[in-house]
């Protein structure tokens, strides 16, 4: 049994003409375990889809089921298998400590005193909050409280966790962090689906990669697949004096100017490199004018660069 299943979901807003298709006849499986990203602009519907996977809205057509359990008839059952976070701080109370926070909001959730005690210091441990818990909430970074998030969402064990933009507005080691409290999670077997603006998330936590597009799945592939997408192996950023090098110059074994910029007298050229021979030393070497050259550094492909051309396709 898939730990979430939609078939053909679709959710409207508003009536008549002001009708807003936010999801439009969505099909997606999660197999149990699964880490999963869900990407898109702004708008894409990622939220409005998480939010009828935790039942907190409905479906306007087709269905949604977590572990079998149906979003709409089957509610309250749902919501004892799936825990919500949100990115951004809210919600604690700053004058008790975390773990006193983590007792209250698994009260909340109904967890007996009995279980609480056997979970709490090890969901803590799991996000790297067992040393700071019996610090106040006040004195925690943002990083320390979303972490925190973390526990609360896991301390009931559910089997799914919706995770909404998690590390948005963290710098990055504390986002770093908050991606290694997550990985951590990998072990305890429970489906994550994760939407997210940072591609270092996918990069590090995804199995798989879901694209949304104004409210339609436009892709849906294994993290490997999507990094593959790029279709080159890395970019060499070049900077030289001089004339500039055309975009769309090509070389042999296919390095190609991606992008010019000019600036003070310096041009800076992103140049793609589908696959490294002697030749495309040469090339970029000779073509590029070696009496020119200043600078030339060599990044591998990253997930930035597939996202920016899917992203661009659609447009
Ligand atoms: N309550 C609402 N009433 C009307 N329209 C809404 C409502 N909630 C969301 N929308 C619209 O539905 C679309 C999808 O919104 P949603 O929040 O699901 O997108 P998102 O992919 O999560 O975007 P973001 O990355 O900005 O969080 C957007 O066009 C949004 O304006």
């Amino acid at each position: 049994m898939n730990a979430i299943e939609v078939r053909r979901l679709s959710r409207r807003y508003g009536s008549g003409a002001q009708v807003h298709t936010a999801l439009d006849d969505i099909e997606l499986a999660v197999p149990e375990g699964q880490i999963i990203g869900l990407l898109g602009a702004n708008g894409a519907g990622k939220t409005t889809l998480i939010k009828i996977l935790s039942t907190l809205l409905l479906p306007s057509s087709g269905s949604a089921s977590v572990a079998g359990l149906d979003v709409v008839s089957a509610a309250r059952g749902v919501r004892r298998l799936v825990s919500v976070v949100y990115g951004g701080d809210r919600g604690f109370y700053g004058r008790l400590t975390g773990r006193a926070n983590l007792r209250f909001f698994a009260m909340l959730q109904g967890l007996s005193r009995h279980r609480l005690a056997a979970r709490t210091d090890a969901v803590l441990a799991e996000v790297g909050m067992l040393e700071a818990a019996d610090q106040r909430v006040e004195t925690y970074s943002r990083g320390m409280r979303q972490r925190l998030h973390i526990a609360v969402g896991m301390i009931a064990e559910p089997r799914v966790l919706l995770l909404d933009e998690p590390s948005i507005g963290l710098d990055p080691v504390e986002a770093q962090r908050l991606r290694d409290a997550i990985g951590a999670l990998r072990g305890s077997g429970v489906t994550v689906l994760i939407t997210t603006h940072q591609l270092l998330d996918i990069e590090s936590l995804a199995d798989r990669v879901v694209m949304l597009h104004r409210g339609r799945i436009v892709h849906d592939l294994s993290l490997d697949q999507f990094a593959g997408r790029s279709g080159h192996v890395a970019t060499v950023r070049v900077t030289g004096r001089g004339r500039p090098p055309t975009p769309g110059d090509q070389g042999p074994g296919a390095p190609q100017v991606a992008e010019v910029t000019v600036s003070g007298g310096q041009w800076t050229a992103d140049v793609t490199i589908a696959r490294w021979g002697p030749e495309t030393f040469r090339w970029l070497s000779g073509q590029l004018g070696p009496d020119t050259l200043i600078d030339m550094r060599v990044r591998s492909s990253r997930l930035e660069d597939v996202y920016r051309q899917l992203a661009g396709d659609l447009r």
